[in-house]
């Protein structure tokens, strides 16, 4: 049996965004390979614990706000340098910490722009976590049939001020002359900032009017079997099977909802946050929450392994508040 190794691993994050990569050592197996901070936990050592103590021993900071995530289990194969070794890692975001970075074990360091990450290899078993760090940790659902168009466009122009990156346009009432109306002005008010748009709506729908991506609607998810070209793709899932689809088809996303009762739904139930948190176990896809979220939320979604959260009315409600 290969031993079980368990790491704590920081994701040091820029207000803008950039999270902080580091090669690793010469001595070290995998040597050369870029990582997150970070290290084995040892024993009688909580992984938050560890944390401080690998931030403080290769970084020479100290975290001061940070935020547990993924959990990611990875079978590491024997190589010329190091052992086989099956490794336990637990994600941690770094929000703030006291200090200036130093290398201490002889590191280089870069810092990463999520969408054009430019240090390579990264360690294998971290692509899972480059996908998800691609993604915003917020991702919004467009709500015109209830606000009207001219409030909506207006909550639109605030969040994207306050830094919002991920829009999806659902609005099924509309006709087809419509939805390309209204799609030609929010995809005009969001072209001058870093917010990429889906619709949902058919992959040749979204192409056809302009869009960067696709959310797909689980009926939708099941029938196709191959994923459109040209696009970001999002679905949305309610059960394991349709989220299991989504990772087949390498989508770049998927939503899994409802997790708490929702005005959108009120038949529904919610799974609540242990059964989202199951649904996630091993996934590889990115996930984001979806129902009854409001921005408080987005700690919770985290430390169950999401991505972030997808908000309709609690996102443009909130700012009103
Ligand atoms: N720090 C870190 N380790 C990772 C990442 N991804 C990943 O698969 N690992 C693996 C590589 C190693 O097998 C293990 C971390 O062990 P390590 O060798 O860095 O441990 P350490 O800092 O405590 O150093 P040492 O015991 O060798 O002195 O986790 C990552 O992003 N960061
Ligand atoms: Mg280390």
């Amino acid at each position: 049996m290969t031993k079980l190794v368990q790491v704590a691993v920081a994701i040091l994050i820029r207000p803008n965004g950039e999270y902080l990569l580091a090669s690793r050592p010469q001595g070290k197996g995998w040597a050369g390979w870029w990582e997150f901070p970070g290290g084995k936990i040892e024993s009688g050592e909580t992984p938050a614990q560890a944390l401080i103590r690998e931030a403080q021993e290769e970084l020479g900071i100290t975290p001061t706000q940070t935020q547990p995530w993924i959990k990611r289990r990875y079978d590491y194969p024997a190589t010329h340098d190091a052992e086989a070794k099956t490794v336990l890692l637990h994600f941690f975001f770094v929000h703030a910490w006291q200090g200036a970075l130093q290398a201490r074990e002889g590191q280089q360091f870069a810092w990463q722009h999520p969408q054009i990450g430019n240090v390579t290899p990264v360690l294998p078993a971290n692509a899972p976590i480059m996908q998800a760090l691609s993604l915003p940790p917020v991702y919004a659902i467009s709500n015109v049939q209830e606000m009207g168009e001219p409030t909506f466009l207006q909550a639109l122009k605030r969040q994207l001020d306050q830094g919002l990156q991920l829009l999806q346009v659902r609005e099924p009432q509309l006709d087809s002359a419509a939805l390309a109306q209204l799609s030609e002005q929010i995809l005009q008010l969001c072209a001058p900032y870093d917010c990429r748009c889906l619709l949902n709506a058919s992959p040749e729908q979204a192409l056809q009017l302009g869009y960067q991506g696709v959310h797909l609607n689980s009926q939708r998810l099941l029938a196709m079997s191959v994923k459109p070209d040209h696009l970001l793709v999002g679905a949305s899932c309610h059960n394991l099977e349709q989220l299991q689809k989504a990772q087949t088809l390498q989508l770049d996303f998927a939503l899994l909802s409802p997790v708490l009762p929702t005005k959108s739904h009120p038949e529904a139930a919610g799974m609540g946050w242990e059964i989202f948190e199951d649904m996630l176990n091993g996934l590889e896809i990115p996930v984001y929450a979806l129902g009854g979220m409001r921005p408080t939320h987005l700690a919770q979604a985290q430390a169950c392994g999401a991505r972030g959260i997808a908000m309709q009315s609690g996102l443009w409600q909130a700012q009103l508040a």
